[in-house]
């Protein structure tokens, strides 16, 4: 509830109220902003109190410091300025207390029968004489084993969250701050507040640094204004640069500081003295980055230029003859440009092959695998994304693993990579698919592995965005003019009836797609308004695409977004598409978390890597079971079951809709995607292209043919500072 709405009569004394947290109706996990009910010591009638109630569990008894005001609509309540736990201390709050799901292994029946055992003893028990738990109807050893364990974390967590109280670290934040430190948690955060935002998913540089004042570091202390420069820069690699101009980060980092940039700038020449970063001709890197920028480009030159060729026997090979054999077993024929690219492949070390849709970047890849079958050569293929290399393995018919998986990822052994220079793949050559998803670091460790021997096929589409990680890797290997590339330009995939393909080609030109009344699949529902196409969106996709083309709404059609923000927008979609697929229900559990409900059945999206549990960044799956005592989901990712805490749900996503960005490399038979003029930082071509390309069998736009035209004429890809274009270039690499 904003605070705007409103409306206070205050008094002017700051008044004090004791009791005990009954529920909580709503908490914002950003700010802690609460919506309470609380049952006044000595009263039996629920009162409503609002204000930061950070970390305050149902069933505690709180001592609160505020005023009583009158809200127009909700009547009076109780506005807290600030605020003191103390343990319950009737018999009713501890039932409340331990049944509301706070201790791992106890849920309400569970509390309800401790507490029936123990009385008023109850917490004296768990703290001091645990053993007697085993007292209990019900409870094992295991169970108390389980119960100390989440016991203690709780403690420990508890008191994080005092330490930070009014620095809007949520509950979940702390819970992930005791998982990252342990106990020393409080002794790290104190010596450098900054960990914070480095070390944790979820908390910014804002919050750390709201800590940090708060711990007494000075404006202009150098270890604050040292931690802004690195934090620019590490949000400017988010953005996709492998480097900053020194003033594009000095400006970044004033404004985040909100400092003079002019004091900035004595702390660059430290963290480039200590190492921290590396400037190279007035760009400043971060250390990873420049050093996989410098790795990749010097390893490239190597595989090119070193004698040695694994494939050296197609050096003399009849290629009239060879390719006449393979004509004999397809259905058509290749063409020449196509024949080029196979022999490109075959001859070169290394080599780029990039194309739209449908131009025969599948086509050529079998026929190179062919070609190397019957010279009993061998080849890897691999992918960025699961999806995408289960599509590669698909129009192959051979094994195809993600980058990771290939390079034998395993991120809890010291070498992260098994697969390096020591460890090369053993492969004549080496096939990567997608290759517009890879970002400069991953290039990098791939290229480690890589014998000089071997050859390389990278295969993409270059208009498609670039990787989401830093680096504008396919197309500075094409710019670079040091790498031989084929660019497939005929389009062979192109049924009459249907316009996928051709508008995608169309949008990559700069035309404006066709939008036939002959048209099967490409259509668009024009709506100028917002509200009314977020209505249409939602129409569509819940009811009108199924009862007009058999399309499941829960699993063949995907809404694509690209904004967050607004009517049309991912996160509002979001909250309206559940609604009207996932409604409420008595036979689906949910948890709420802040402003989110997760729901059993829910699609979801996760949002970052996480090889432990071998989810990744982009990765879609369904809440396939909530189970509230012990505060876990199970989350199905194509049939595989992945547990998921309730600290980790922030890693987590609806994924009714998602971005743009987001969706690359994924496939859906059928896309639907709003396009308004009020998404006008976005309309660019490549994002436009990027979405229509998702879709297999079906595209419904929504929206303004303005707001088309705009995306389709706006080439201004935004430029990335990257130098592996220029690196490569230069033949002895720095
Ligand atoms: N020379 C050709 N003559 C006739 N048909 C062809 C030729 N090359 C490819 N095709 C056909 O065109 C279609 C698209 O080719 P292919 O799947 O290789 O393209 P692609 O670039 O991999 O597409 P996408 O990226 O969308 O998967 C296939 O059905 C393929 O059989």
């Amino acid at each position: 509830m904003p605070a705007q709405n409103r409306s206070a009569s205050p008094s002017l004394l700051t008044q004090q109220l004791e009791g005990v947290l009954e529920r909580i109706t709503y908490q914002n996990e950003e700010n802690g902003y609460t919506i309470a009910k609380l049952i006044p010591r000595g009263k039996s009638q629920e009162i409503t109190v609002v204000g930061t109630l950070t970390g305050a569990n149902v069933g505690e008894s709180l001592r609160l410091q505020g005023m009583w005001i009158n809200h127009v609509q909700y009547g009076r309540q109780f506005e807290v300025r600030s605020f003191e736990v103390t343990m319950p201390a009737t018999v009713e709050g501890l039932r409340k207390y331990l049944g509301s799901g706070l201790i791992k292994g106890i849920g309400p029946v569970n509390a309800g029968r401790i507490v029936d055992a123990f009385g008023i003893e109850t917490l004296e028990v768990i703290e001091s004489a645990p053993q007697r738990l085993l007292e209990v109807a019900g409870i094992g050893e295991k169970r108390v084993e389980m119960i100390l364990k989440a016991w203690e974390e709780q403690k420990q967590i508890k008191e994080i969250m005092l330490f930070l109280q009014s620095n809007g670290v949520s509950t979940s934040l702390a819970v992930k701050i005791y998982k990252q430190y342990g106990q020393n948690a409080i002794q790290v955060v104190r010596t450098d507040p900054y960990r914070l935002a480095r070390d944790i998913y979820g908390i910014g540089f804002k919050t750390a640094d709201k800590i940090a004042r708060q711990l007494g570091i000075a404006e202009d202390a150098p270890s604050r204004i040292q931690a802004g420069l690195l934090f620019a820069l590490g949000k400017l690699s988010g953005e996709g640069h492998c480097y900053a101009e020194r003033g594009q980060l000095l400006n970044a980092a004033a404004g985040l500081l909100e400092i003079e940039a002019a004091l900035c700038e004595p702390q660059v020449d430290l963290l480039v003295a200590q190492g921290d970063l590396i400037l190279e001709e007035e760009a400043l890197y971060l250390p990873p980055f420049h050093y996989a920028e410098v790795g990749a480009a010097g390893k490239l030159r190597r595989i090119q230029t070193d004698a040695r060729d694994r494939l050296a026997v197609f050096k003399t090979i009849n290629w009239p003859l060879a390719f006449n054999a393979l004509d004999k077993v397809s259905s058509f024929q290749l063409t020449e440009q196509q024949k080029l690219a196979v022999r490109m492949a075959l001859t070169e070390k290394v080599s780029v092959l990039t194309g739209g849709p449908g131009t025969g970047k599948s086509t050529i890849t079998f026929s190179i695998i062919q070609l190397l079958k019957e010279r009993y050569c061998s080849v890897l293929l691999a992918a960025p994304t699961g999806r995408a290399a289960k599509r590669l393995s698909e129009a192959t018919g051979l094994e195809a693993k993600t980058i990771h998986r290939l390079l034998e990822y395993s991120p809890t052994s010291s070498d992260a990579f098994v697969r390096d220079q020591e460890n090369p793949l053993d492969a004549d050559m080496i096939i990567i698919d997608e290759t517009s998803m890879v970002d400069i670091l991953l290039l990098n460790h791939l290229l480690s592995a890589i014998e000089t021997g071997s050859h390389l096929v990278f295969v993409g589409d270059v208009d498609q965005l670039p990787s989401v990680g830093p680096g504008n890797v396919l197309r500075d290997m094409i710019d670079c003019g040091e790498i031989p590339v084929t660019r497939l330009d005929t389009i062979f995939r192109q049924s009459e009836d249907s316009y996928i393909i051709v508008n995608a080609h169309r949008i990559n030109q700069g035309e404006f797609p066709q939008f036939s009344t002959q048209s099967k699949d490409f259509f668009l529902f024009p709506e100028e308004d917002a509200e009314k196409a977020a209505d249409r969106v939602v129409e569509l996709t819940t009811t009108r695409i199924k009862s007009k083309f058999g399309f499941n709404p829960q699993t063949d059609i995907q809404v694509l977004s690209p904004m967050h923000r607004g009517d049309t927008g991912v996160s509002e979609l979001n909250r309206r598409l559940q609604n009207e697929l996932n409604p409420p229900s008595a036979s689906r559990t949910e948890y709420r978390q802040g402003g989110r409900v997760f729901r059993e059945g829910d699609r979801v999206m996760q949002m970052r890597n996480d090889y432990e549990r071998k989810i990744f960044n982009g990765d879609m799956g369904v809440i396939q079971q909530i189970d509230l005592e012990n505060q876990a989901l199970s989350l199905d990712f194509e049939g595989r079951l992945v547990p998921c805490e309730y600290s980790q749900l922030d890693e987590l996503t609806h994924a009714y809709a998602v971005s743009i960005h987001k969706s690359q490399g994924s496939e859906f038979p059928v896309v639907v995607i709003p396009i308004l003029m009020q998404h006008y930082m976005m309309l660019q071509r490549n994002l436009l292209y990027t979405g229509v390309t998702r879709a297999r069998k079906m595209v419904v736009l929504v929206g303004s043919k303005r707001a088309i035209a705009r995306a389709v004429k706006n080439n201004q890809i935004a430029r990335r500072n990257t130098r592996l274009a220029s690196r490569l270039r230069v033949k002895q690499t720095r």
